[in-house]
């Protein structure tokens, strides 16, 4: 992790605190190697200058989505980081290429729903915010491409996710690797429905969990090379024996015990059962329900759920049988018999249950309590048998419980196993994948003198080597039967001494503290030797290999005399060391991921993050170790062909056709790496330069894409374009003719009304005329009358005149006269 830098007063920095791991602070004043700091709840602390780190005052509010692009990287910056974007609900951060998973302790959908699996598929690792899809779409493409074996490794606290976490990438596989089908159901449907059943019966609640897997399990995912689900596998690990005779408050015993004590009537009758009270391999505790379980209900669905894998009626009643059988093998007692050191039943409420237990795993009672009460030993001299004292004989029957549990627990994981189709692979360990990286180094003669890899390859050998390891003298203490724990815990003591990674804490009896490289784990021995000693007694396999019932005979088949021997002496501690070991050389046959699921809380809450919680499992997971390293290091390496196919084309005009790592060299050189590796046969980058180069690939691919679209689309348009005008052009033609055909008789019709009423004009002019010709010829010849009138009055007149004259005339004539 990152040394304190240009600490200077006013400088804004991480202090430690016992409240919250760390809290921001200023440094007021600075005192030779000492600093005087004011935190932000207002208290004054001086602090070792080496112990303080600096704040980075340019922070993103929202955090980084890698933590290897933390300005400074250091335990604080890294706890903060996660924090932020915790309470944003951004529940999935990067350190290089492992994902931490903050578990959310609530629903969050729209997360894992099939618009986001959209999203995920086929987009470079680091284009979107981190995720689960992402690790696992990473894994299906390497796999297609490189043609390679891919492990995903999930690890984390109890409850910290684990189990939701491969559920999601399972889904997530099936909808990249498309369905192939088994019976109409699909690998990845089948593996998810036998969930249930392994749950059932290899969970329980614990303080961490109320659903703990009390085993270790590995699912593989198998493909075809079409990148088809083909197959699956699920292998487990060590499950936990002692549960089932010892379980203390707030936990409680394997789900499977309470669902059959809440099954339906008559399974209770057929399986005289009742009450969990009364069993006391559940009793010992006062848990007996969970919350949000309901034991009656899951009992039907458990049952529903084998007869999906496979699992035929037969199959559960016995599977039903034998856990009613271990409830009352638990519950027969022993009291001192009538010889020295002997026991007998303590009552006929013993008695009873022996009876049952006979009666349900179909063998003889006198045998069965022989086997509880008994030992045979065998010696040069002939068969001895030893009888057991009271305490003896409750220990050999929670043995006998414990084997007929886990030889069940087995058959079930095999069930399922072959329903859904075998497979071989498996996972491995981080801290020898570090190892692995240092190896390749090496043989690749490239300068990796500043990467300083931890090394735990001492710690390993004082856990495991053969002999002298820890495995190996608590596998001999149990070959003895007067070892008890303190003298496993004295022979530690005296064998490792010496030893730097080990040590005896002061004033202790039987701890002892082994120096891991994530720091000090204390270990209390007490248990250790009941733990380990959990092979199968001879006696117990011979009864139960004589059972009239096949399914409980076939769980205990008889070994050979050789295996005999040495099984008796194969302890737990050496059988998970092997299986270990089958996981490590497979690993070596595939690249592995890493998932590393956090826990942010004790009290399985939402919203609450607990700094120091969260940070003693990043420091014991080595995520702060596998930072520091991915930062140091060269996360990424390619083989010179690889390198060339995936990245040649950012630089085309530099390939040399002939030499690859000349073409390599040009490539980094062109795209101005810094710090990058040339090794034999393989380059070596920085941690984000594969993330740089591929940016650029990405650009150039989605250039060349937006290049191809284009002509596409110019294309296309053109057609349309084309047609359209050649429509447009009839269109338009068959209009204008319409057109004109319509504009010509209009304008008939406008020249022939005009013509119509330029004759109704002349038609009204003649008229008018005419009138006015009457009129005039009515008036000329008013005129005339009047005028012929006028003028014969006149000539009257004048003719009266002209008489009045004349006579006037007369007279004055007749008077002269
Ligand atoms: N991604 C998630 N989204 C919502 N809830 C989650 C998520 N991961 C875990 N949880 C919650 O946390 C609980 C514990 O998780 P899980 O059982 O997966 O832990 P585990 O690591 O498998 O524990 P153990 O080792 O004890 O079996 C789950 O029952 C679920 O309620």
């Amino acid at each position: 992790m990152g040394t304190p830098v240009n600490i200077i007063v006013g400088s804004q920095v991480w202090v430690e605190d016992p409240e919250i791991a760390w809290i921001h602070g200023e440094v007021a004043e600075i005192n030779g190697k000492k600093a005087k700091i004011l935190t932000i709840d207002g208290k004054s602390v001086v602090k070792e200058i080496s112990s303080i780190y600096p704040k980075d005052t340019e922070a993103p509010p929202a955090g980084v989505d890698d933590m290897t692009k933390l300005a400074y990287l250091h335990e604080p910056g890294v706890l903060y980081n996660l924090a932020c974007r915790f309470s944003l609900n951004e529940i999935y951060t990067y350190t290089g290429n492992i994902l931490i998973a903050v578990n959310p302790f609530r629903r969050l959908p729209h997360l894992y729903d099939i618009h986001m699996m959209e999203q995920y598929k086929g987009a470079a690792f680091g284009e979107l915010s981190p995720h689960l899809f992402a690790v696992a779409d990473t894994c299906y493409r390497a796999m297609i491409n490189e043609n390679g074996s891919q492990s995903i490794l999930v690890s984390g606290e109890s409850g910290a996710g684990k189990t939701e976490t491969t559920k999601m990438l399972m889904r997530y596989l099936a909808f990249m690797g498309g369905r192939s089908n088994t019976e109409g159901r699909t690998v990845e449907q089948q593996v998810l429905e036998s969930n249930p059943v392994l749950e059932a019966f290899g969970n329980a609640k614990t303080v961490k969990n109320n659903n703990s897997s009390r085993f270790g399990k590995f699912v593989e995912i198998q493909f075809d090379k079409n990148g088809k689900i083909s197959g699956a596998a699920i292998r487990t690990y060590l499950l936990e024996r002692s549960r089932v005779c010892q379980v203390s408050d707030p936990e409680r015993n394997y789900h499977c015990f309470y669902m059959l004590c809440a099954a339906p009537p008559e399974d209770i009758k057929k399986y005289k059962l009742g009450d969990p009270r009364q069993f006391h391999y559940l009793n010992q505790s006062n848990c007996y329900k969970v919350s949000n379980m309901d034991d009656a209900k899951e009992y039907l669905e458990t049952r529903n759920a084998m007869d999906i894998v496979g699992i035929n009626l037969d199959e559960q009643d016995a599977i039903f049988r034998v856990v009613a059988a271990i409830l009352h093998l638990g519950n027969i007692n022993f009291v001192k018999g009538k010889e020295f050191d002997s026991s007998k039943l303590k009552d006929d409420k013993s008695l009873f249950h022996l009876r049952t237990v006979a009666e349900l795993l179909m063998c003889n009672e006198k045998s069965l309590q022989d086997s509880l009460c008994q030992r045979v030993i065998v010696t040069p001299d002939g068969n001895i048998t030893k009888l057991l004292d009271p305490d003896a004989a409750a220990l050999s029957r929670d043995a006998l419980a414990k084997t007929v549990y886990s030889k069940l627990f087995d058959w079930i994981v095999d069930k399922i196993n072959n329903s859904i189709g075998q497979d071989s692979n498996a996972i491995s360990i981080i801290g020898h994948v570090f190892k692995m990286e240092q190896e390749v180094y090496t043989k690749e003669e490239i300068n990796w003198s500043y990467v300083e890899f931890v090394d735990n390859q001492d710690v390993l050998d004082l856990i495991e080597k053969k002999p002298g390891g820890i495995i190996a003298l608590l596998d001999e203490a149990c070959m003895f039967p007067k070892s008890t724990h303190e003298t496993f815990a004295q022979k530690m003591y005296q064998t490792y001494k010496a030893h730097k990674r080990f040590r005896k804490p002061k004033l202790a009896q039987t701890d002892f503290t082994i120096n891991h490289y994530a720091g000090d784990v204390t270990y209390q021995a007490d248990y250790f030797l009941d733990k380990n000693k959990d092979y199968v007694v001879a006696e117990h396999q011979a009864l139960l290999w004589a059972s009239k019932c096949n399914f409980v005979a076939n769980l205990f088949p008889p070994l050979h005399e050789e295996t005999s021997k040495q099984s008796k002496f194969s302890s737990i501690g050496s059988q998970f060391k092997q299986q270990l070991q089958s996981l490590m050389e497979t690993l070596s046959t595939t690249e592995p991921h890493y998932i590393r699921c956090v826990k942010p809380n004790t009290v399985l809450q939402p919203g609450i993050f607990e700094n120091n919680n969260v940070l003693n499992q990043l420091r014991c997971g080595g995520v702060l170790e596998a930072i520091r390293i991915s930062c140091a290091g060269y996360p990424t390496k390619r083989t010179f062909e690889e390198f060339l196919n995936r990245f040649g084309m950012v630089a085309l005009d530099v390939l040399d056709g002939s030499d690859e790592k000349k073409s390599s060299i040009a490539i980094c050189d062109k795209m101005g790496l810094k710090g990058y590796q040339i090794g034999k046969t393989k380059v070596f980058l920085r941690a984000g330069q594969m993330a740089e180069l591929d940016a650029r690939r990405a650009e150039i691919i989605s250039k060349a894409a937006r290049r191809l679209q284009r002509q596409i689309m110019t294309y296309l348009t053109r057609k349309v374009f084309i047609t359209q005008r050649k429509a447009t052009i009839h269109i338009q033609k068959t209009w204008r003719a319409k057109l004109a055909r319509k504009l010509y008789e209009q304008m008939r019709r406008e020249a022939a009304s005009i013509q119509i009423q330029k004759h109704v004009r002349a038609h009204k002019e003649r008229m008018h005329y005419s009138s006015l010709q009457a009129s005039t010829i009515v008036i000329q010849s008013g005129l005339r009358a009047l005028a012929a009138r006028n003028e014969y009055s006149y000539r009257r007149r004048t003719k009266a005149s002209i008489k009045v004259q004349v006579n006037t005339y007369l007279e004055d004539l007749r008077v002269c006269e």
